[in-house]
């Protein structure tokens, strides 16, 4: 069952998702980073390796493409804020 982080989950497992940057969205339970591309095949590229990742979590980003570059938002909608699974695809994101 998916949680929200708890506060000493948000320590350590948010922070250096912070540090390598990512931000906390305000107004909002969420985190957001914006990725630049050398141009739109490899911003798109990505996103197709990122969305085999999502379907295989069945956890999904929110994002936003123009040319090269990817706005991604990450937020667990069935419990209205951040959980671990947030964490887990934002490192995935990183990796790719
Ligand atoms: C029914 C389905 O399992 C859910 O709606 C999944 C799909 N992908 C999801 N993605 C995200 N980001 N948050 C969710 O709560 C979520 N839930």
């Amino acid at each position: 069952m998916t949680e929200k982080l708890s506060d000493t989950a948000r320590k350590t497992v948010l922070e250096p998702l912070l540090e390598s940057g990512w931000e906390m969205v305000e107004g909002r339970d969420a985190i957001a980073k914006t990725y630049q591309f050398k141009d739109f095949t490899e911003a798109f590229a990505w996103m197709t390796r990122a969305a085999l990742w999502a379907e295989k979590w069945n956890h999904h980003p929110e994002w936003f493409n123009v040319y090269k570059t990817v706005q991604v938002t990450l937020s667990t909608h069935d419990v209205g804020g951040l959980s671990s699974l947030d964490a887990k695809l934002a490192r995935k994101l990183d990796s790719l």
